[in-house]
């Protein structure tokens, strides 16, 4: 039989917490959506990127500076393992799985309870592609998917009113 496929959705997290543990490329890519959303996110690390950091400093998300503990996941609605540490990253989808809090695991998809789509936004209106794990392709599909996009939301501007 072939793969279960992903079940798409769009989570409101306005207000909820978000735990992102890890704060490098990866998880500096995916936070700007978090907090887009609205998601009131913890950052756990030792070390973050300046734009974490400015983020931080900025008020608009906490960054807990140490280790990850699994009291962290108390109270997540969603979290992200974006450790550089295969083991952390282990435990935190570990916790996660027990704890029923939706997991996306950056180093291993096996082992992630959510994928994250090559995402997209113009004038209101949200794109996300999945391509079973081939990131390249998710993100390639995703910008040709923008281009038309862009020409149809134009289009349909145009269009006389009913
Ligand atoms: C399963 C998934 C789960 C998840 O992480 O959510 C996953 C998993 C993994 N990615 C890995 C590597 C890389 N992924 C990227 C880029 C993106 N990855 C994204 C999503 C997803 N990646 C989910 C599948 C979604 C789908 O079905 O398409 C995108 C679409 C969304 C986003 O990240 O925002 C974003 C592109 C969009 C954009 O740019 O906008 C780059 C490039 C870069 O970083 O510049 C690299 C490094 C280069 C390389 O390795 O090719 C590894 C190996 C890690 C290791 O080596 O340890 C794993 C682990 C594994 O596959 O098991
Ligand atoms: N899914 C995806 O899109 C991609 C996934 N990856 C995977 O994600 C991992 C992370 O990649 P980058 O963000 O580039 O790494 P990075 O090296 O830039 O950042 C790693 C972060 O993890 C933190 N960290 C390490 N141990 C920790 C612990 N015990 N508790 C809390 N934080 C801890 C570090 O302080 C740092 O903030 C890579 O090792 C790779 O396996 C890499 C590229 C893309």
């Amino acid at each position: 039989m072939s793969e279960p496929t992903p079940y798409l959705t769009g989570l409101r997290l306005a207000g909820r917490r978000v735990v992102v543990v890890g704060a490098g490329r990866v998880a500096e890519r995916r936070l700007g959506r978090l907090l887009d959303a609205g998601a009131d996110v913890e950052v756990i690390a030792p070390e973050a990127t300046p734009v974490i950091a400015r983020r931080a400093e900025e008020g608009r998300l906490t960054w807990s500076r140490r280790t990850f503990q699994p009291a962290d996941l108390d109270g997540a609605w969603y979290v992200l393992a974006a450790t550089d540490d295969p083991g952390c990253n282990e435990q935190v989808s570990s916790v996660a799985e027990r704890a029923r809090i939706f997991c996306v695991r950056s180093d291993n998809r096996d082992r992630a309870t959510a994928w994250t789509p090559a995402s997209g936004e113009i004038d209101g209106v949200q794109l996300g592609v999945l391509a079973g794990g081939d990131h390249g392709r998710s993100r390639r599909l995703r910008d040709a998917l923008l281009d038309t996009l862009t020409k149809i939301i134009d289009a349909d501007a145009e269009r006389p009113t009913d």
